[in-house]
């Protein structure tokens, strides 16, 4: 249940989310999915190196990848989208997650509030509309969920995969599954799984973490277009829009949700090079945009 100011913005906002998203369809034809050169000067083999990865970042996938199961994903969604953990503002939001370092990454150790300014800017300065900007800025917010009573990192951080079917070989680490109960559920482990062939992934079950929890936040109380949704919902899902697997559970829409997490993609992932923001320069710019896509409280 949301809080009634939240309603009454969302209502208020009924009008003008009609028109956002009408413009939104326009800029997006225009320049949102347009090539960009914000990664033509950046050596790109020196990123998501995970061969040679320190052992922290080793670690942390063979525990996500043993305790990702398909009970734990139904018992967990239902855990944690059935409560509010906080109520504050976005920029609140940035602030608190700033001092999280996530143990996943082997291309960044600032904290997140660096992280999500420089992918902010980087999409800003390749003149691509403001809600991808904003996208850029709240992307990586799910990661609260670390200081509401996650486990640990496992299911918080990390690339996102398929539960209820075999774990590809695209999926990094991909012989750490072994120590996953679900390998050894024959049912579990077809092409398939539980899934009908082309079934959408909006109906697959991805292992649970930050995506998820931001995308249900951002469709329930902010207006952002369609495209941010995908964005939100799908950008650590590496094994799917860097390496072509689960093709045959796509479904149409998901060719327009490809397009819309690939263009988002290099900002995230190739701007952790880039020179440290500037926070407190930068805060009334994306203030102004959360202003214009978020009530002024939003339940976490
Ligand atoms: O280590 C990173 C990090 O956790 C990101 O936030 C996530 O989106 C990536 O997929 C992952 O590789
Ligand atoms: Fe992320
Ligand atoms: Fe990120």
């Amino acid at each position: 249940m949301l809080a009634p100011e939240v309603t009454e913005y969302i209502k208020q906002a009924g009008n003008k989310m009609d028109a956002i998203s009408d413009d939104v369809d326009e800029v997006n034809k225009i320049k949102y999915d347009e090539a960009s050169t914000f990664d033509a000067g950046k050596d790109k083999a020196k990123f998501r190196q995970y061969d040679d990865a320190c052992d922290r970042v080793k670690n942390f996938y063979a525990e996500q990848h043993k305790k990702q199961t398909l009970a734990y994903n139904l018992a967990i969604r239902k855990q944690v989208l059935g409560k509010v953990n906080a109520r504050m503002s976005v920029w609140e939001a940035l602030e608190m997650l700033n001092t999280l370092v996530d143990e996943s990454d082997p291309d960044t150790s600032v904290g997140q509030i660096e992280h999500l300014l420089q992918t902010a800017e980087a999409i800003r300065r390749d003149g691509k509309p403001d809600w991808m900007q904003l996208t850029g800025l709240i992307h990586d917010l799910g990661k609260l969920l670390c200081f509401f009573g996650a486990e640990g990192q496992w299911d918080v951080v990390g690339d996102t995969f398929v539960v209820g079917c075999k774990f590809p070989r695209e999926i990094i680490y991909p012989d750490t599954f072994a120590a996953n109960p679900d390998s050894h559920d024959p049912k579990l482990q077809t092409e398939l799984g539980i899934y009908e062939p082309h079934c959408g992934l909006d109906n697959a079950i991805l292992s649970w973490g930050h995506d998820q929890y931001i995308y249900e936040i951002c469709k329930a109380q902010s207006t952002l277009p369609k495209a941010a949704l995908s964005m939100l919902r799908y950008h650590s899902f590496y094994p799917w829009h860097r390496e072509g697997a689960y093709r045959h559970l796509m479904n149409d829409e998901d060719e327009e949700q490809l397009k819309a997490v690939n263009a988002f993609n290099p900002y995230d992932l190739y701007s952790k090079s880039d020179s440290p923001p500037v926070v407190a320069e930068l805060k009334p710019y994306y203030q102004s945009l959360i202003a214009k896509y978020f009530p002024a409280v939003v339940e976490w």
